[in-house]
């Protein structure tokens, strides 16, 4: 079967529904009863001050972790392992080539040969990576790492793509070139859902804004409310720069 064929057959696995999920360590409870739905073809922004909850809320949506009570449920398990897949601030790359580190995903996935070989040209011919295909990953730029691992993501045509602070550790023309992506992405019908602490990021990308603070969810709905009519003091002050945890 061609590989857009495959694509165009999946089961939807959205909406992402959590209900009244926390996440404890000890006594310690990091995320607090949240409540909330992840619809599919949005892009949700999760903001917040420095240890909020971002990265744990993510791992829990991706499934690296459990939550300690409460659920978090798809609305059915993708065809594909990597229906939804996430990309770190520094992505883990293999000791390999380009080349090697988008083919491997796909052999783990059981595409086989010719299918790959043509999955990984086109991919390397959209994010501009021919010239660094035979390149080990690891030598790359930030900014080249980043765009592989967004290409790797990309590759496996997940329904929902979870962002940890992508463009962190980013220059300005780099993170500009991996919010292209993004928005891209979004246009081809990806979800994504997206930490990020740069205000002006969250503008530029967010329809919807998930804000945490000290582990609660406090606010979540459309992002031109929630940076023209914050609701709460918290997020008032968090906008205007004088929230820093
Ligand atoms: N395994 C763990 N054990 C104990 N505490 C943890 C663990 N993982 C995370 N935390 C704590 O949970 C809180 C939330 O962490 P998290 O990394 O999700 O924050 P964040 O909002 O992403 O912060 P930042 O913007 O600084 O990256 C922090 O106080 C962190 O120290």
């Amino acid at each position: 079967m061609k590989v857009d064929k495959v694509i165009a057959s999946a089961t939807t696995i959205l909406p992402l529904r959590l209900k009244d999920m926390s996440y404890s360590v000890g006594k310690t409870r990091l995320l607090d009863g949240i409540d909330l739905t992840v619809n599919a073809g949005r892009r949700l922004i999760v903001m917040g001050p420095n240890g909020a909850g971002k990265s744990l809320f993510l791992r829990l949506c991706h499934g690296l972790i459990a939550p300690t009570s409460g659920s978090i449920s798809w609305q059915a398990q993708g065809p594909r392992p990597a229906a939804q897949t996430m990309v770190l601030q520094r992505p883990v790359l293999l000791r390999r080539s380009v080349r090697a580190n988008l083919n491997y995903p796909l052999a783990l996935a059981g595409y086989a040969r010719i299918a790959r070989e043509e999955m990984v040209h086109k991919t390397l011919t959209r994010f501009g990576l021919i010239p660094l295909a035979e390149r080990p990953a690891r030598l790359l730029s930030g900014g080249e790492q980043q765009r592989l691992a967004l290409a790797r993501a990309w590759t496996m045509r997940p329904q929902v793509l979870f962002l940890d602070e992508p463009s962190a550790a980013l220059d300005p023309s780099a993170t500009r070139a991996i919010e292209d992506l993004i928005g891209q992405f979004s246009d081809e019908g990806i979800t994504i859902v997206m930490t990020s602490h740069d205000l002006f990021q969250a503008r530029r990308l967010a329809q919807d804004v998930a804000f945490l603070h000290r582990g609660r969810l406090i606010e979540h709905g459309p992002a031109a409310r929630f940076f023209d009519a914050p609701q709460t003091p918290e997020a008032r002050d968090f906008l205007g720069g004088e929230l820093i945890w």
